[in-house]
């Protein structure tokens, strides 16, 4: 059996490490990390996110700041509390939900934002420093398996990682992030011809592809390490009519038969996601104070 990575202890540990260089922060220089958070609408999927999110900020000792707009708000109207933000003193970082509504451009959107308080690393500028390797904001969820990995393995060097998904958000900048500590990496998706014998290769396995228990046991390879980003909601009419379970994007209980270790849906990627979130807001207060970025929550 698997041994289960704990991301929710390892989540509580990252926000203690963080909430420790806050106070050092404050005492020594005065400067309060501030987060902004942006959220156009009301999409479902993002409301536990936020709700955690703000609480936790603050937990840490930072500022928090919520806009909440109407799902109809026009492009400039969101553009210009974009550019409010960029110029304020006291937010070091900037999260637009995502997804945005339909009307609005989410990469003209995300582009707006000062690339040094894109706490998401999604700004093409950003994209650009991770990809070759300098100092980037880098995207919260493949930092946070990241972290996992390195904690569990030491040095990932030289080993085979296969990434399933290659979405923006998630998949190329775990590529990058997996390349950048020098495995050999392969990226997986929906057009590539056997994926089970490509899976069945890896040492490290990471799921990304938003597709419920896609991923069965028998695709893994004995030993290695399975990280599982996706978050579903699926039906679960054994706990009720009508009631729902969480699910990751790999079937667990065949999987967790096979691996050497596992990150479990809920408690996995989950929280560490948020915690780097907050690790993401200090470097970027850091960094904007021409301090040293805090050591070990970085890429
Ligand atoms: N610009 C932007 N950046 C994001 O990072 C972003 C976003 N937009 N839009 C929405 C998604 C979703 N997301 C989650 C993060 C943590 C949990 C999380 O902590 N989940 C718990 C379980 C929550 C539950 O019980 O429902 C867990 O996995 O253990 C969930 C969802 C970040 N997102």
């Amino acid at each position: 059996m698997a041994q289960i990575i704990d991301g929710k202890a390892f989540a509580a540990k990252v926000r203690g490490q963080v909430a420790d260089h806050v106070a050092q922060l404050r005492a020594d220089h005065g400067i309060k990390p501030g987060l902004a958070v942006v959220l156009v609408g009301e999409d479902p999927a993002s409301q536990v996110y936020v709700k955690s999110k703000g609480k936790m900020t603050v937990e840490v000792g930072m500022t928090s700041v919520e806009h909440r707009l109407p799902a109809d708000t026009p492009e400039d109207t969101l553009l210009s509390l974009i550019a409010e933000l960029n110029a304020d003193a006291d937010i070091h970082g900037i999260l637009v939900q995502l997804p945005l509504p339909d009307h609005l451009d989410s990469d003209l959107v995300i582009n707006s934002i000062d690339p040094a308080k894109d706490v998401d690393g999604f700004h093409i500028s950003n994209v650009g420093l991770l990809g070759t390797g300098q100092d980037a904001m880098v995207p919260c969820t493949p930092l946070g398996c990241l972290m996992m990995l390195r904690d569990y393995h030491g040095s990932l060097s030289g080993m085979d990682a296969v990434v399933v998904g290659r979405s923006n958000i998630v998949g190329k900048p775990m590529a990058q992030l997996l390349l950048g500590d020098s495995c050999t990496v392969t990226i997986a998706h929906s057009r590539t011809k056997d994926l089970a014998a490509v899976v069945k290769r890896a040492d490290i396995v990471v799921a990304a592809v938003g597709r419920a228990e896609m991923v069965p046991g028998d695709w893994i390879k004995p030993g290695a390490t399975v990280i599982d980003v996706g978050i579903n909601r699926i039906p679960a009419p054994e706990k009720g009519e009508g009631k729902t379970r969480l699910v990751g994007d790999v079937h667990y209980e065949s999987c967790a038969e096979v691996a050497g270790a596992i990150t479990p849906v809920p408690g996995g990627v989950g929280p560490m996601t948020i915690a780097c979130l907050l690790a993401n807001t200090l470097t970027a207060c850091c960094r904007a104070n021409g301090l040293p970025a805090p050591e070990g929550l970085t890429a």
